[in-house]
């Protein structure tokens, strides 16, 4: 049976990074997907945008809304304080089980608990079943017409508190213009964007950051 691009990718780890460091991982995956094949990880430029915003935040309880192959999640728990924690959630149970290996492998997985299942259905989930008081970083990097509908519901959900940071990814490739009209009119969001580039091309894309002002 042929093998998906993202196992590919993951044996590609397995073969040439080294267990344990979440480092050589990212960069490894960096490897295949800028000379091999191309895959929807954040990628490097991107991805240093989003190191210094959770570094910023530091946060205690972190949300990513799109696993994939597990590359931001790695990312992101490696930057975690000690007892801090990454919830990420992935709708294809392929690239969750993908994720699930690549999180082991970086030895982060004491830090990530990946939720399988439709954001829409998780996030109401996230304060009885996985024990969440709030959120101080939400990363948004799933399927873009969800950017709005998830981060209302998280509101509704009452998931955020003053000074919660939301980053999203592809604002403007694929795009989410309906999510940027939607925060940058809402009061309640202090916006900024990050003009970047899409992950291992030229092509143009950006990252937006919102503080919830509460
Ligand atoms: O970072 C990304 C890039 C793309 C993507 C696909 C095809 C293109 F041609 C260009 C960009 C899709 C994504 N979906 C979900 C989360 N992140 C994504
Ligand atoms: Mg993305």
């Amino acid at each position: 049976m042929n093998q998906s691009k993202e196992q590919r990718i993951l044996d590609f780890v397995l073969q040439n990074a080294v267990r344990g460091d979440p480092c050589s991982v990212v960069d490894t995956i960096d490897k295949y997907c800028s000379q091999k094949e191309w895959a929807m990880n954040v990628g490097n430029e991107k991805g240093i945008i989003l190191d210094k915003t959770v570094e910023e935040v530091n946060p205690s309880v972190a949300l990513e809304l799109g696993t994939y192959c597990g590359y931001s999640a790695v990312r992101i728990a490696q930057l975690l304080k000690p007892g801090a924690r990454l919830l990420t959630v992935e709708f294809n149970p392929k690239f969750a089980a993908i994720a699930k290996q690549m999180i082991e492998f970086a030895g982060v997985h004491d830090k990530v608990k990946i939720l399988e299942g439709p954001s829409e259905e998780i996030i109401p989930q996230l304060k009885k079943k996985y024990e969440v008081d709030t959120l101080d970083f939400v990363f948004l990097d799933h399927w873009k017409d969800r950017y709005t509908p998830d981060t209302i519901l998280i509101q509704e959900c009452n998931l955020l508190r003053k000074g919660s940071v939301l980053l999203a990814d592809n604002v403007i490739v694929p795009g989410a213009p309906e999510f940027l009209n939607y925060i940058r009119n809402n009061p309640r969001f202090q916006c900024t964007n990050y003009p970047s580039h899409l992950e291992y091309m030229k092509v143009k894309d950006a990252m937006e950051k919102a503080v919830f002002l509460g």
